[in-house]
């Protein structure tokens, strides 16, 4: 099934557009999984199973496992989610890009090693640096569009010949050109309101547009619904980690994790039902 289909399927299955980011921190852990071997994969594994019933999706980030050697566990995390949630589309957040030899091997990382169903791709190098990741053509890309950090705009701002800035320019480019067999999506952060809204409007009602930067990073939740959701009251994938993962580390975080997640699923929820007056 194509990445696209799973993700719709997912969003009438589970009533949800919240995804969990899982950004395993080992410095920010319960007591009682610190300094314990497989750490990474416990809290992850536990942290899915608290809150799969809120999700539509997961976002494991390779550079928390890469950088603490765990890429190991990854690999077993991703199978874990595969096996346990198969109908909840797992979105590796690697931000690759590079030239095309070396593109294919990113390919092979993130769809033969991790099995991941899509996977985000920075889009710098142009074209023929994302065209081996469409040589899979059931999977997701989803390409830095706009992102959620501040200094984002030192270069997604710039205005280009054509009049357009070049986060504008990127989703024209992604979803009039590239975007030929619906793999793709795209990133743009809640703390950028306006610009979702103009992203949806030059994208079109299909395309999804993975959203982080709510919680830590101060995202407000309402506007980032409304000016980013399609007529179906879907569209969008809105990420939060570290207000999930981390809402305790005492012998309630599961618990914790679990509330967090639902809190953020009804509040996403209750903003779309007051403009649609209907259950998503
Ligand atoms: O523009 C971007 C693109 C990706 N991210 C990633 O999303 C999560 C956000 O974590 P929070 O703890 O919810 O702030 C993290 O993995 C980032 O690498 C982003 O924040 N902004």
């Amino acid at each position: 099934m194509k990445f696209i289909d799973k993700l719709e399927k997912s969003f009438e299955e589970t009533k949800s557009l919240l995804q969990i980011g899982l950004d395993p921190n080992p410095n920010l852990f319960p007591h009682e999984l610190r300094h314990k071997k497989n750490s990474i994969l416990d809290f992850c594994i536990g942290i899915v199973d608290a809150t799969a019933e809120y999700a539509c999706s997961f976002k494991p980030q390779i550079a928390y496992f890469s950088a603490n050697r765990a890429e190991e566990q990854l690999e077993e995390l991703c199978s874990y989610i595969k096996n346990k949630y198969p109908n909840l589309p797992i979105v590796l957040d690697s931000k690759r890009g590079d030239i095309g030899s070396t593109a294919e091997n990113y390919a092979i990382e993130a769809f033969e090693r991790y099995k991941v169903d899509a996977l985000t791709v920075n889009p710098f190098l142009g074209f023929d640096s994302i065209i081996p990741y469409m040589e899979w053509k059931d999977k997701g890309i989803i390409v830095l569009c706009r992102t959620s950090n501040p200094s984002g705009s030192d270069l997604q701002f710039l205005q280009l010949n054509n009049g357009l800035l070049l986060y504008e320019y990127i989703a024209k480019l992604v979803s009039k050109e590239w975007n030929k067999n619906n793999q793709f999506g795209l990133v743009v952060g809640a703390t950028y309101p306006k610009e979702l809204s103009i992203v949806r409007k030059i994208i079109g009602e299909r395309m999804p547009i993975l959203i982080p930067g709510i919680g830590f990073q101060g995202g407000d939740i309402k506007s980032t619904v409304l000016s980013s959701i399609n007529q179906k009251g879907n569209g969008i994938i809105i990420n939060s980690s570290r207000s999930i993962l981390y809402a305790s580390n005492n012998d309630n975080w599961k618990e914790s994790a679990s509330f967090a997640a639902k809190s953020l699923r009804d509040s996403i929820n209750n903003i779309i039902n007051n403009k649609f007056c209907k259950i998503i």
